[in-house]
């Protein structure tokens, strides 16, 4: 039975595809970026600055926002859009990944993840049916199935047993949801690792049971970007064209404009605040490394050409200050840079698909990265 369509796809220009996603609480612009607040908060920044920076979504995290401050507290308190006071469309991962890599004591059985809280220790057993209760009491617009993720290079054993469980997991989510508000989503999440076969096998399973949208995961797990962009020429082909595809935890500027020219429409990824608070800002020509000694007396902002106020007016030189100096103003400003960056790079290549132009949008990108900082 197929669910609902909530994609609308606009435009084309090659494999690039732009298009529109309608959740209850707002519209989604493809190929879209979502900044990650794993917690219910996007580090370092206000949520006014992350809609400025042009965000239509958000992420947050079924795994830590279940240990603290609980699924249930959130639902009395109105839900996640509310509590956080971000009041747009929020999507929600199930906490599959975080147990792989934050746990402790974890076991996978056919019928959960048993593991102990990072947080206290407190046993905590997370099936598919639960992960799907947690992420409706959010209230989230988007919930992820929970899923098995395996680290790369792996065994083809473990990913074989991984991909199979994942799919029959994936059959329990969409039982689970059946009970879902009206125009809330679940996306399936294809795995098989670096394994063609079982791409293609996870993908038509989870097409036969039949989602909103489908995630790509189970890449930037290791892998060379080589072979996470082989995998997506795998799987992004056989999903359905009138639906979203979203690539979990990418990537860099480079991932994505590679993962976009290959069909991909969504993506996370905690690099923009991270690499901001450790000093490194992203920019049209390439990463800038803050640290470094060189910018001590460069009076020149990032980009005089960019829209984003602090990348056009801070100079170098006061960045690489406030960043020597530890001050929390550095890790702000480079953090709220980062995501303007990225959200930049999203309108950028709209655009261009919506203007036919991707190639020569995506050769003047490369164009520019290569040149790098001078
Ligand atoms: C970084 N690379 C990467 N992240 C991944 C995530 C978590 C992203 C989630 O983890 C957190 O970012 C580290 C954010 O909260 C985000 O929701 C994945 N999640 C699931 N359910 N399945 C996957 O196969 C998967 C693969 C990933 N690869």
């Amino acid at each position: 039975m197929s669910l609902p369509n909530h994609f609308e796809l606009l435009g084309q220009s090659g494999a690039a595809r732009t298009g529109r996603l309608t959740t209850p609480h707002g519209v989604v612009r493809t190929p879209a970026f979502m900044p990650v607040g794993t917690a219910g908060a996007m580090k370092g920044l206000h949520w006014r600055e992350v809609r400025d920076a042009g965000a239509d979504i958000v992420l947050g995290n079924t795994y830590h926002l279940m240990l603290r401050p609980g699924a249930e507290r959130i639902a009395a308190l109105g839900g996640l859009q509310r509590f956080t006071t971000w009041n747009g469309p929020m999507l929600t991962d199930s906490g599959g990944f975080q147990v792989m890599s934050l746990a402790q004591l974890r076991k996978v059985t056919e019928q959960a993840v048993k593991f102990r809280s990072h947080i206290d220790g407190a046993a905590i057993e997370l099936s598919p049916e639960r992960a799907i209760e947690v992420q409706l009491l959010l209230g989230s617009d988007i919930a992820m199935q929970l899923d098995e993720c395996v680290r790369l290079p792996a065994e083809r054993d473990d990913i074989l047993r991984a991909m199979e469980l994942s799919l029959r997991w994936a059959e329990r989510c969409k039982r689970a949801f059946e009970r879902a508000p009206e125009g809330h989503m679940l996306f399936g999440i294809v795995q098989g690792g670096d394994i063609p076969q079982l791409r293609h096998a996870s993908a038509r399973g989870l097409i036969e049971i039949g989602f909103h949208g489908y995630a790509i995961g189970g890449l930037a797990v290791g892998e060379p970007q080589e072979v996470m962009l082989a995998m997506i020429e795998e799987a992004a082909p056989i999903l359905p064209a009138d639906r979203p595809r979203y690539l979990m935890g990418v990537g860099t500027p480079e991932d994505i404009l590679e993962a976009v020219a290959r069909g991909i429409d969504m993506f996370d990824c905690v690099m923009p605040t991270r690499n901001g608070r450790h000093g490194v800002a992203f920019t049209r020509f390439g990463p800038v490394n803050l640290r470094n000694a060189r910018h001590a007396d460069d009076p020149r902002p990032l980009d005089e050409s960019s829209e984003w106020p602090s990348t056009r007016n801070c100079s170098r030189a006061y960045l690489h200050h406030l960043v020597k100096s530890g001050e929390t103003l550095g890790a702000m400003l480079l953090s709220e840079i980062n995501i303007a960056y990225y959200q930049s790079l999203m309108a950028g290549m709209r655009a261009a698909i919506a203007q036919g132009r991707f190639a020569e949008f995506r050769e003047q990108t490369h164009a520019d990265w290569a040149r790098g900082d001078i």
